[in-house]
């Protein structure tokens, strides 16, 4: 059996370097990190200009971190396949098609969400 490792802060904030790194280059490498950054700046805007009641920040900031964490896992994903197995595979098709299904099942919630969220105000002040 694995010997457990001692408690470090060191290592927890080691832990969180690494993963600031990643947020780094999933928005500055990543076409669609940098879509998904521009979308949430634009909602969060929106969110201000509207004056959201801290029910609808809840909302609209969870669907924001729902698409971001299924992209981010996504590309996870999608970047493990190409080292594993960089030419054609069927399974490595399913398992992109799979991956790439949880961030469509994301971005359609955050569609309704905003859809819910956004309309209503802005029709009233038409
Ligand atoms: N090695 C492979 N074997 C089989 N099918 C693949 C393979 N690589 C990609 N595909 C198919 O192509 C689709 C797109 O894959 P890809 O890795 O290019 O994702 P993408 O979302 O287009 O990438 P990006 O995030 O870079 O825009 C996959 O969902 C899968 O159907």
């Amino acid at each position: 059996m694995e010997e457990e490792k001692k408690f470090s802060v060191l290592d927890r904030i080691k832990s969180f370097k690494y993963a600031f790194n990643g947020l780094r280059l999933f928005f500055a490498n990543d076409h669609n990190g940098r879509v998904h950054l521009f979308a949430a700046i634009a909602a969060i805007a929106l969110s201000f200009y509207l004056k959201l009641s801290n029910l609808e920040w809840i909302a609209i900031l969870s669907v924001i971190a729902a698409v971001m964490v299924a992209e981010i896992i996504n590309s996870a994903i999608e970047k493990l396949a190409d080292v594993i197995y960089p030419d054609y595979h069927p399974k490595i098709k399913v398992v992109k098609d799979l991956a790439a299904a949880a961030v469509l099942i994301a971005a359609f919630l955050a569609i309704a969400v905003g859809a819910i969220v956004f309309i209503p105000k802005l029709l009233l002040r038409l």
